[in-house]
């Protein structure tokens, strides 16, 4: 027997939602028309809880965060779509006003310390920076201050490395540096775009430790974008799966991992090794994501899918498959298909 969805529609559960990303296109500046290189994004982060953005190198994780931040590269432009923060969409909001939410109520960590951390600053200077802007506080309150938050992401000696450049610490010290950066404007939301990627595997597993207790201590809703399913596992509360510009899947984390409804998010669990199926042998998904441009009509995974069905070429409808659980699979939306890990 197969279960039937339980409904369909399109528009993210708001409720409780600090950040609402709602139909969201972003596509290139001039040039061909593109048929969106992110198309159609729905997703929320609630407040104080962790979401995951994850999918294929390409899939346009990295072009929705910087949509967040008010940071897409000149080339993309934004078609349309709501990006809401506690009520303001982000999208309508001037250069000034952007600067005060970025940095403020919105954090920002990324892969790459040093192309972020200004190397001709000390780490001091850098982080009482965002004191004195979004606190207005003096240059003694704000030093204070950074020296406090450098105690806080767990630097050693912070009086004495209140006077470092970045060049002259670890890239897990300056990792640090940046997360101390993004939580001196006392943000509510971090993203944090591969923070532990460029690192190797023990200072990756500080570093969440260290994003696990702020997000504790101070109450902070993280959307983290990730390749790594283990700390999506560890870390996250829900998750949201792209694949080639389209929301495929978002779910708590557990029903996503226990039951996936798409079959692109099954194909990805099934490519990475777990402890509990160590004989299972490992998926590889055949192909690749086609690049920008060349997207097929409907479903984009229907070229690489091993469930493809005539109505895949169709616009895929969003399904919701259990309690804030949702699919863009047209086959799991009629039925044909049961969501689960042998999909
Ligand atoms: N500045 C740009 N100009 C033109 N195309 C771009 C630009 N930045 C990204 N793209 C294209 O947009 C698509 C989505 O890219 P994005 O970086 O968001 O992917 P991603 O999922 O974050 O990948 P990765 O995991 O490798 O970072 C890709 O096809 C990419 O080539």
């Amino acid at each position: 027997m197969t279960a039937a969805p339980l409904a369909t529609g399109t528009a993210p559960d708001t409720a409780g939602a600090l950040l609402s990303v709602r139909g969201l296109t972003l596509d290139l500046v001039g040039g061909t028309p593109q048929p969106g290189l992110v198309q159609g994004v729905e997703f929320t982060v609630p407040k104080g809880r962790s979401v995951a953005l994850i999918g294929e190198s390409g899939c346009g994780k990295t072009l929705t965060a910087m949509a967040i931040l008010g940071l897409l590269p000149r080339a993309v432009r934004v078609v349309s779509g709501e990006i809401v923060f506690a009520g303001t969409d982000l999208l309508t909001c001037g250069p000034r006003e952007l600067r005060r939410i970025r940095g403020g109520p919105v954090g920002a960590v990324f892969q790459e310390p040093m192309s972020s951390l200004n190397p001709t600053m000390t780490v001091g200077d850098q982080i009482a920076e965002a004191r004195r802007i979004h606190f207005r506080e003096g240059r003694r309150t704000a030093r204070e201050h950074a020296r406090e938050l450098l105690d806080r992401v767990g630097i050693p000696d912070a009086r004495r490395r209140l006077d470092s450049y970045p060049h002259e610490m670890s890239g897990g010290m300056q990792q640090r540096v940046m997360i101390a950066a993004a939580i001196a404007g006392e943000p509510r939301l971090v993203v944090a775009d591969e923070p532990t990627t460029a690192l190797d595997v023990t200072i990756q597993a500080e570093i969440l430790e260290l994003l696990r207790d702020l997000r504790r201590d101070l109450g902070l809703a993280v959307l983290l974008v990730t390749h790594d399913l283990g700390v999506v596992a560890d870390f996250c509360d829900e998750v949201v799966v792209m694949y080639a510009g389209h929301v495929v899947e978002r779910a708590p984390v557990r029903d996503a991992f226990r039951t996936p409804a798409h079959p692109y998010t099954s194909a990805l669990l099934g490519s990475v090794p777990r402890s509990d199926h160590a004989r299972t042998p490992l998926q590889v998904i055949g192909g690749r994501v086609p690049p920008a441009g060349s997207f097929p009509g409907g479903c984009r995974f229907q070229p690489r899918c091993r469930h493809t069905a005539p109505a895949c070429a169709e616009p895929q409808p969003d399904t919701v498959v259990g309690s804030g659980h949702h699919t863009r699979c047209g086959r799991v939306a009629a039925g044909g298909l049961q969501p689960g890990r042998e999909l």
